[in-house]
């Protein structure tokens, strides 16, 4: 069942992966979640072409001290020329964006989100009164899209003529049909044809952007910033990555926390009373905490968490621990076995937001939805106000429940820009509750 080839690290012998295929068919996230618990004590496992690392002290090791190096995985991506995947020139670029980050107050822009959570209601409110059921992940997508385009960009999305539906095309085409669902391949002319569509609308709202002028007194907009930092091809890629990486992990996130309380009625319940009672408070400050909502959102992002690795790649031979790790290896930190592993979290395959609300709970550090290190996610205090404001509101509008159309909680992956979606559109009845 083990094999320990060369430098000692395991990988499934023929029998082993037999009985992988046996049980979990093409379910490759299923056979690796699998692996990691049976490979635990060996810290890390390799298959197919990639090594998988799960012991907390090589994980931090990897995360911090490797490089990303996904240029191989993303040569076909639009994200190809962002630092995203780059080792070589993301520091700078990376370095230059964080501290624009930074100095844009997320917390400000709250109040945005929240205009942006209001026209997100409307469209429900619109459809539930036609007794239409409603499409959370199409809306969500969109709801996302709004943020990026107000928080980041500084663009009213909805302002520019039928461009916000067309960029959705073109995300949809690309990350779900090609790097998804592979129903288009990324040599096709569908996704050629979608890239160049992307291309050419992320550099006329750039142009747009750029031209708009600042009220006297008013603040240089984010993208401005980003223009003066790194010139007019690279905003526009860094712009497609916020567009993608913004949108995506976000709008996919919402859907399952839905469908999460959709099945535990008690907790929906509970996050409805805790929405209800700060609902004043929250829209005069979108920061004040709501621990049952963020309990929730975090064991949403321990048991599924949407980006389910963070890759690494060795450029040069590397110890790691003690096993020798040979120079271009794909590394994979597997945030969903270490998230998913009985050896790391009790009750690990439970569902069990309230965790979270404990006091001492231990995991080792191994709690990485949004990475770590001098890598880790530049949105994550973006992601988490939104989703936070997005749960809080819509639950304190409305009433969510399963319909025979609501499909069951399947992922797939897009193991080129390390997310997971659900395989397809959640839809829901959605009755008002004011
Ligand atoms: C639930 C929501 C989100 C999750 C779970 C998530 C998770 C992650 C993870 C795991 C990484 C990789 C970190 C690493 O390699 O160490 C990452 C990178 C990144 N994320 Fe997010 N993210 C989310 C939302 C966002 C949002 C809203 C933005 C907005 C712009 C964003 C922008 C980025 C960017 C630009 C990177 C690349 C960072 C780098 O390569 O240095 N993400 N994210």
């Amino acid at each position: 069942l083990v094999s320990l080839k060369g430098n000692g690290i395991p990988e499934p012998g023929v029998v082993l992966k037999f009985l992988l295929n046996l049980v979990f068919g093409d379910e490759k996230l299923q056979k690796l979640e699998y692996l990691t618990d049976f490979y635990y004590k060996y810290g890390l496992f390799r298959y197919e072409t990639k090594i998988y690392i799960f012991d907390p002290k090589l994980a931090h090791t990897a995360i911090n001290k490797l490089e990303k190096g996904a240029e191989d995985y993303l040569k076909n991506s639009p994200l190809k020329e962002t630092f995203l995947g780059s080792s070589h020139k993301s520091p700078e670029v990376r370095r230059a964006i964080a501290s624009i980050f930074r100095k844009t107050s997320i917390e400000e822009r709250g109040k945005l989100i929240i205009s942006d959570v209001d026209n997100l209601s409307e469209k429900i409110l619109r459809k539930s009164e036609k007794q239409e059921n409603i499409n959370i992940t199409e809306l969500s997508l969109q709801f996302a899209m709004d943020v990026v385009g107000h928080v980041l960009l500084d663009l009213n999305l909805f302002a520019l003529e039928g461009r916000q539906m067309k960029l959705l095309d073109c995300l949809t085409t690309i990350l779900h049909r090609c790097y998804a669902l592979g129903e288009i391949s990324d040599q096709g002319q569908e996704f050629i044809q979608a890239n160049k569509d992307f291309e050419k609308l992320t550099t006329s709202i750039l142009e747009d952007a750029l031209n708009k002028e600042e009220r006297p007194g008013e603040e240089k907009t984010f993208v401005k910033k980003l223009h003066e930092v790194c010139g007019f091809a690279q905003a526009r890629d860094n712009m497609k990555l916020f567009l993608m990486a913004g949108s995506e992990t976000t709008a996919s996130t919402i859907p399952v926390i839905l469908f999460l309380l959709t099945a535990y009625p008690e907790l929906h319940h509970q996050i409805q009373s805790e929405a209800d009672q700060n609902m004043e408070q929250l829209c005069k400050d979108p920061t004040i905490s709501l621990p049952k909502t963020e309990a929730l959102m975090k064991e949403v992002l321990r048991t599924y968490p949407i980006a389910p690795f963070i890759s690494r790649r060795t450029f040069y031979n590397v110890t790691l621990g003690s096993v020798e790790i040979p120079a271009n290896s794909d590394l994979i930190v597997f945030t969903w076995g270490i998230h998913r592993s009985e050896n790391v979290w009790e009750k690990a395959k439970q569902f069990l937001p309230s965790r979270f609300l404990e006091d001492g709970l231990s995991h080792g550090g191994m709690y990485i939805p949004f990475g770590a290190g001098s890598r880790i996610c530049i949105g994550q205090h973006l992601a988490w106000l939104e989703l936070k404001l997005a749960v809080a509101i819509l639950l304190h509008k409305f009433n969510f429940s399963k319909v025979p159309e609501t499909p069951d909680l399947r992922f797939v992956v897009d193991w080129a820009h390390a997310v997971v979606h659900p395989d397809k559109d959640m839809i829901f009845k959605v009755t008002s509750r004011i």
